[in-house]
């Protein structure tokens, strides 16, 4: 749904409800004109010498009586139309969530965490600033100025009021003029507080590698530079704020000078009393605060209206990955043959493909292992499996059915995927593994862990599965957080698993263990293991070899092996490696040497790269074919 604008649509909607607290706020502002008259009326009459001592008394009690009646409608008011600001805030915010949830993986690629933080937080403080304080005062200044100048007409003098109020034009002028300046400054403060933001994320998420690397001053530089930028940006919104704000007073002033000046010759000559006079000025000064608020509210608006449309700009965004018109939401439970035919693959704005024409299939209950260099494509075939991107029609099909048919949440509830980031929440480990819409019991939590490996570690915690995990589960070694992934993706019991480089933190038994583990649970379901470690994907039905995009080598491990290509390449090197491990200390260091320059030689020749060193054994198990 296009939406044209946030607040109006919002107040719209909520009309009577807002009708409601201009009422309050009208009886409020229409009692405070009471007061002028009555301080009017008491000066007349003490000037007059007619003033009692019980006339005095009813004068205080009716100040008193219109002091109370303001203050409770005024409050009322306020507290009322604060509340629907507060219900707009929070509608913003659950709807930027629930529309982040549906933009693609593409969408978070292009932004800063810091940037979405600053909407969520910022943007949406301003609106409810405008839609509080905002509305108040304008509902306030037009209730009080239009009954308060007409009352000083009627009651007092035209000639007087009419003079008194023509410097109060020029305020518009003057919020006219601030218009465009104040808005751009609140937009490059916000950028600005949004760049700090984001430094501030990514080094927190990367603090062992900037302590790895010594880099506290640097990042203690970037930080302050930013810092001090923010604060320049905020001085200078500050700066003309200010100087919008004592503009305008002075031009309140200048309308009070000439009510002074021009009411006390009225006065002299007859022409209106003393107590006219002064409930004249006391309904001047009844009106100062309302004119100064319209012109901060004028500043209130303007940057509403720059947070509105960068608010809208992301609740206009369409997601990309949505169920398709062509989905047949009756396709149930998937089976997990994948066909892939003739598929090419172009990132949004990306010049060169990221994969090329591959053609493949997976046959129900099989294996599939895809190896290959850093960057050749492994993680773009499984991402577009589950349509983290939209694969092009035609291209993708589980079960005979173009993936674009299969209802996005068929589709990935049925697909278990251990991402290569193995992200878990700040929660606990149960919440971790039991990350699904269904509900799990305690002895699926427990079979998934164990299934996994890390059964035995989480029950050496003291809290089991109810430890709390620090941000991205820090208090878990890596291997142990991989693990954890795993048991989330196995826990859907899913027609097709997929590990995207999933066993690479685990040592080579606890990798035999899980994967001899999944081949009982496996039966009947597929499995896809993208891998650098010729150990996790030999015993696979097939494996690809992925070169720039496209399908290189296809076969079993003993036929790819008879091929004497990458994949032999990437074995010989994994074999030599490790014999070079099982003879650490040879007589003369000659068979080390030779091993470690025959490891160099296929690094080089597998990875593109030099090895500056001759490679240990997990970076050549690790780093081989992924450079
Ligand atoms: N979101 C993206 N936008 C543009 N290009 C991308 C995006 N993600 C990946 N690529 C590019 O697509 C190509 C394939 O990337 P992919 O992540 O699939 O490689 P990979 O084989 O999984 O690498 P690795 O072994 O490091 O995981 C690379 O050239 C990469 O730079």
């Amino acid at each position: 749904m296009k939406r044209k604008a946030i607040i109006l649509d919002y107040m719209r909607e909520k009309r009577w409800p807002y009708l409601l607290g201009f009422a309050l706020l009208s009886i409020s502002c229409l009692m405070q004109l009471l007061i002028p008259d009555i301080l009017g009326r008491f000066t007349d009459l003490l000037e007059q010498s007619r003033l009692t001592l019980e006339d005095a008394g009813t004068y205080a009690l009716w100040l008193l009586a219109v002091a109370v009646g303001v203050a409770l409608f005024r409050s009322m008011g306020r507290i009322y139309l604060y509340r629907l600001s507060r219900m707009l805030e929070m509608r913003i915010r659950n709807n930027l969530f629930s529309h982040w949830e549906k933009l693609s993986a593409q969408y978070f690629n292009n932004q800063r965490i810091g940037d979405l933080m600053s909407h969520a937080i910022s943007d949406v403080s301003v609106i409810r600033e405008v839609t509080m304080n905002g509305i108040f005062n304008i509902m306030e200044a037009l209730v009080l100025i239009t009954f308060t100048v007409v009352t000083m007409v009627s009651a007092v003098n035209g000639w007087l009021t009419l003079l008194t109020m023509l410097p109060l034009p020029l305020l518009s002028i003057l919020a006219y003029r601030f218009n465009k300046r104040i808005q751009q400054q609140s937009s490059d403060m916000q950028i600005a507080v949004s760049n700090m933001t984001s430094r501030v994320q990514e080094f927190i998420a990367g603090i062992r590698v900037v302590k790895a690397f010594v880099q506290e001053k640097a990042e203690r530089k970037h930080f302050t530079r930013d810092n001090q930028y923010a604060v320049e940006m905020n001085r200078r919104f500050v700066r003309s704020n200010s100087l919008f704000g004592a503009l305008s007073t002075g031009i309140v002033g200048l309308s009070f000078l000439i009510s002074v000046v021009l009411g006390g010759v009225l006065v002299l000559n007859g022409t209106i009393t003393l107590g006219e006079f002064v409930a004249f000025n006391t309904y001047l000064s009844l009106i100062m605060g309302p004119i100064e608020n319209l012109g901060k509210v004028v500043n209130q608006v303007q940057r509403g209206i720059a947070s509105e449309k960068r608010l809208l700009s992301i609740l206009e965004t369409e997601p990309e990955v949505v169920d398709d018109i062509a989905a047949k939401p009756d396709i149930g439970q998937l089976e997990g043959r994948i066909d892939i035919r003739n598929l090419t693959f172009h990132y949004p704005e990306a010049k060169e493909p990221s994969l090329k024409n591959i053609n493949l299939t997976v046959p129900r209950g099989t294996s599939l292992a895809i190896v290959g260099r850093v960057g050749s494509g492994k993680s773009t075939l499984v991402h577009l499996l589950v349509r983290l991107y939209n694969p092009p029609q035609g291209t993708v099909f589980i079960d005979g059915h173009d993936i674009h048919e299969i209802p996005l949440r068929t589709l990935r509830g049925q697909i278990g995927i251990v991402p290569q980031d193995q992200f878990l929440f700040s929660t606990t480990i149960r919440d971790n593994i039991s990350f699904d819409p269904n509900p799990y019991t305690e002895n699926e939590v427990e079979d998934a862990a164990k299934l996994a490996q890390v059964y035995e570690n989480i029950a050496e915690f003291p809290n089991r599965f109810d430890t709390a995990l620090g941000e991205r589960g820090i208090s878990l070694s890596g291997g142990q957080r991989q693990r954890v992934s795993i048991a989330r993706a196995l826990i859907k019991k899913p027609s097709i698993l997929i590990f995207d480089d999933s066993l690479s933190a685990v040592d080579t038994i606890t990798e035999d263990l899980i994967l001899e583990g999944l081949n009982s649970v496996m039966n009947d379901r597929t499995t896809i293991i993208i891998g650098h470690r010729i150990s996790s994907v030999k015993s696979a039905d097939q494996i690809v070899v992925l070169e720039e995009g496209a399908i290189a080598e296809r076969g079993t491990h003993e036929e790819l092996l008879q091929l004497q290509g990458l994949y032999a390449d990437l074995y010989h090197k994994q074999m030599l490696d490790e014999e070079a491990e099982r003879f650490p200390e040879p007589s003369d260091g000659s068979e080390i040497r030779a091993a470690e320059r025959d490891i160099a030689a296929a690094g080089e020749q597998l990875a593109g790269t030099k090895p500056a060193v001759p490679l240990s054994r997990p970076q050549v198990l690790r780093g081989g074919a992924n450079g």
